[in-house]
């Protein structure tokens, strides 16, 4: 990716589906190396902006520029060529049921015709899961395949990691290790990350800015405080006396 400027940027960005406003006017710098968290409500837009951010759709108005380009200007194999340099995570971890999860890392590669067995046992590592590394998606817990969903995004090095309500369908534990494994992502490979979700605690834990939406219109932009709290891990027994006021 290019070494300077912010890595993507909304310009006056709007997207229409009929007579459904999903951004209205929005203009937003990510900038790179930060942990971006964008938050809503269901239906604030959420997804749809990072569906730009993934050049997966075009802006009805305005100009979102990912890397110093405009996807719009781009043909479908540059378009492709820049997709790889950004990875995404789901909610349902979207990893192939009838492949390990050796084999799911792997797939980035196999799809660009190349293979790098071990940067995939190398990632695997990265993420805690050496040893489970021919295991199928169901024999591993929701955590363990969002994590293999993690190195999946990271084997191809992108600039930007881009994370849809990745910890929704997680457990308390499970979340605060996919959050740090999106903090450690940021500080070991050095990418950009952009998290989407209706959970503000999770971007409290790792973000460096909130960037909050209603309804299609970004309303505000403003830096994370982190809490006193934060980094300590808690058991679960502290976790629920805390959340239950116990
Ligand atoms: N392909 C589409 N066709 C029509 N309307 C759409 C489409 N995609 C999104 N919308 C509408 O655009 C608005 C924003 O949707 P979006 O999915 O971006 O919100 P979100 O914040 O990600 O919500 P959620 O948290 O529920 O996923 C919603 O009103 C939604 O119904």
């Amino acid at each position: 990716m290019h070494p300077s400027g912010p890595i993507a940027a909304f310009e006056g960005v709007s997207v229409q589906y009929g007579s459904v406003t999903a951004l209205d006017d929005v203009t937003l710098e990510i900038e790179r190396g930060e942990i971006i968290g964008i938050v809503g409500e269901s239906g604030a837009g959420k997804s749809t902006m990072l569906n730009l951010l993934d050049a997966a759709t075009h802006p009805t108005e305005g100009r979102v520029v990912i890397d110093g380009t405009d996807p719009q200007r781009l043909s479908g194999r540059e378009i492709r060529l820049l997709r790889r340099r950004i990875g995404m995570i789901f909610q349902r971890f979207n990893l192939l049921g009838n492949r390990t999860a050796r084999q799911n890392v792997a797939l980035p590669l196999k799809l660009q015709r190349t293979q790098d067995p071990a940067l995939v046992a190398e990632l695997l590592d990265y993420v805690g899961l050496a040893d489970r590394a021919d295991h199928y998606p169901a024999q591993l817990s929701g955590g363990q395949q969002q994590r293999v969903a993690i190195a999946r995004a990271l084997v191809t090095r992108p600039g930007l990691l881009l994370a849809d309500e990745p910890t929704s369908s997680l457990d308390t534990r499970a979340t605060e290790d996919v959050l740090e494994l999106l903090a450690a992502t940021r500080r070991d490979f050095g990418a950009t990350v952009v998290l989407v979700t209706h959970e503000l605690d999770s971007v409290a834990a790792i973000a460096d800015r909130a960037a909050v939406l209603e309804g299609g219109v970004l309303r505000s932009v403003f830096p994370v405080v982190r809490s006193a709290a934060r980094g300590e891990r808690d058991s679960y027994l502290a976790h629920a006396q805390r959340v239950l006021g116990a």
